[in-house]
């Protein structure tokens, strides 16, 4: 004997706290997979009703109610097809990370997530006390376990699901990205899938919330490891997966296998999303930031205009005696280039006004970089009145290299409320910018090949004050993404003194990264959830 059943993968993004407008999006998707797609079995994602991360919210009194009158709408509004959900469940004084799956009006079956993740960007072990027990549960005929996210991660889940006598696993994920995690991701379920002997269906949620980004990449996979069908990365959708079973085996057909982006194209679309889904999410009518010709505002720029579509974009140069003939041609060339809203407003007439001000105060010292700082506060100053008058967010452009030794000015042009790059090296701008020039001219070439420059004194350069930017960022990822002392980054072959001196500047800088506003987070340790330093400190880093 031998049947088939269709199950279909909901790829959502959701938003965190609404769980009335979540519900709503589930209720819409599960009727669609029901009646136009012929699914017999809807999987949502890993605490789909609440969103995730939801951090705090969790522990608000009217979580527990609000959830149980969402999961009672959610199985009395649909039925006729099974729907697997995730949601936060209080019991007997304990908070557990649950799924279930609904039908017809019950709930036939419930899972708490055994392996709580507390490590990186996670702390589930504030929240939740994890479950022991498998759960299967026959649908059709056909006997599924459920598991979420971290439990695939772990090798106990999957064999206690086979022991249960599971023929299929069913995966709720809300796994976020940085650079690689898809094949991370795929080799991590091929482990689980040979070892249980079943196939995997894991769905992740997509979308941005704060610094994460989910970049969905949901996916089935059979028992031998061979991959059936992928959901693109970074788009919503509802994914069909066919499963074909007898008594000696479970197979899932062969559908879509969307095609893994590159690198350079995987993070781009990341920071497009997470600039898309903080603006959306966050209701601004638009962004503003300043462009200065440089490299940074450029390509933040045109990830704005990507992420939101040029008429939400306005672009703001604020020329004084330091800015080149060449920035400001290049900022109008790429202003008028992408068809943003663009405006010229020169700080000379501000920038004097605070220094005579200032003049008998200052009288007796000479000039330092408090005047390059007046510059970029009176940028930060304009950028942000706008913002006030008009509702539009301030982009942010620092880099990661530059927020990691401080190379910035606080409420100057850390004025702002997201920073696209605040996760991205200085050499990975580069890339970024080249790789965005290949799907259509947006950066003017000069901003790529000039050499970068702060433009707050006569032919600054940041190479004058800061090691190349290659062996900054080696430096960094060494010290801030490996954990790495600074003798061992000196062992490594980096010359000792730059050593020392970077890694000085990102311990002594902990008190500006601790006052900057939030940016995506794309690399294994970015500088928000996932890195936690005193700012008062004794500690010595030498090893
Ligand atoms: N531990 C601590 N806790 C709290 N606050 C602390 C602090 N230590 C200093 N501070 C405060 O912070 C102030 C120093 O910070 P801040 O005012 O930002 O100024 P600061 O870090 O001294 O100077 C900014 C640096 O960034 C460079 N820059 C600026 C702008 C753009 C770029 C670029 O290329 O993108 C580069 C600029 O050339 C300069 O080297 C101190 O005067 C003090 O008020
Ligand atoms: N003349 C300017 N007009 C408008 N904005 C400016 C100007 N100069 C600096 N800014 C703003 O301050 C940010 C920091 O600029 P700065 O030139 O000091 O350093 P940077 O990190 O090399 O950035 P970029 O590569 O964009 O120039 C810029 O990205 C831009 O948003
Ligand atoms: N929500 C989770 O359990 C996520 C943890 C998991 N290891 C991931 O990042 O994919």
């Amino acid at each position: 004997m031998s049947a088939t059943l269709r199950i279909v993968m909901a790829q959502l993004n959701l938003r965190v706290g609404d769980i009335a407008g979540n519900l709503e999006r589930m209720v819409e998707a599960a009727r669609h997979a029901r009646d136009e797609m012929d699914a017999r079995i809807i999987l949502f994602s890993e605490l789909s009703l609440c969103g995730y991360p939801p951090e705090d919210l969790l522990l608000r009194s009217s979580m527990q109610a609000r959830t149980e009158r969402a999961l009672q709408q959610l199985a009395s509004t649909v039925s006729g097809i099974h729907m697997v959900v995730g949601y936060a469940w209080q019991q007997d004084g304990q908070r557990y990370n649950m799924a279930a799956v609904l039908a017809d009006g019950s709930l036939l079956a419930s899972y708490a997530k055994q392996q709580l993740p507390n490590y990186q960007v996670f702390d589930e072990k504030r929240y939740f006390t994890p479950g022991s027990d498998a759960c299967v549960v026959e649908i059709d005929g056909l006997p599924v376990a459920l598991s979420i996210c971290e439990d695939i991660w772990h090798p106990a889940p999957m064999a206690q699901a086979r022991t249960a006598g599971a023929r299929l696993m069913l995966n709720l994920n809300a796994s976020p990205f940085h650079m690689d995690k898809q094949n991370e991701r795929e080799a991590v379920v091929r482990q689980r899938c040979v070892e249980g002997g079943m196939p995997v269906i894991y769905v992740n949620q997509v979308g941005g919330q704060d610094e994460l980004v989910f970049d969905g990449g949901s996916l089935a996979m059979n028992a031998d490891g061979r991959l059936a069908v992928r959901a693109p990365a970074c788009a919503e959708g509802l994914y069909p997966v066919d499963v074909h079973w007898d008594e000696q085996q479970v197979e899932l057909r062969q559908g879509g296998v969307a095609e893994l982006p590159e690198l350079e194209a995987s993070v781009y679309q990341a920071l497009v999303m997470g600039v898309r889904d903080y603006v959306g999410k966050n209701g601004f009518p638009g962004v503003l930031l300043g462009l200065s010709g440089g490299i940074d505002s450029a390509l933040t720029l045109a990830i704005a205009v990507d992420a939101l579509g040029a008429d939400r974009v306005e672009a703001v140069m604020m020329p004084y005696h330091y800015t080149s003939g060449m920035s400001l041609e290049d900022a109008e060339a790429q202003a008028r280039l992408l068809g943003v809203h663009y405006r010229v407003l020169p700080i000379a007439p501000m920038v004097e006004s605070f220094m005579q001000t200032l003049a008998p105060v200052f009288a007796g010292r000479g000039r330092d970089t408090t005047e390059e700082n007046l510059q970029a506060r009176c940028r930060g100053t304009l950028l942000m009145a706008i913002s006030n008058k008009t509702g539009a967010l301030v982009l942010t452009t620092g880099n990661k290299s530059e927020v990691a030794v401080g190379y910035c000015t606080l409420y100057g042009d850390m004025a702002g409320g997201f920073d696209v790059l605040k996760d991205v090296p200085k050499t990975l701008v580069f890339r970024l910018s080249e790789f965005r020039n290949t799907l259509s001219a947006a950066i003017p070439q000069r901003v790529i090949e000039r050499p970068p420059s702060a433009e707050l004194a006569p032919d600054q350069k940041d190479e004058d004050s800061l090691p190349a930017y290659p062996v900054l960022d080696d430096i960094l990822r060494l010290y801030v993404e490996q954990d790495l002392s600074a003798s061992a980054i000196i062992a490594a072959g980096h010359d000792p003194d730059m050593v020392r001196k970077v890694v000085r500047l990102v311990d002594l800088n902990e008190y500006k990264r601790r006052q900057a506003a939030v940016g995506t987070r794309i690399t294994q340790r970015g500088f928000g959830r996932d890195r936690r330093y005193p700012i008062t400190s004794g500690w010595r880093m030498d090893d």
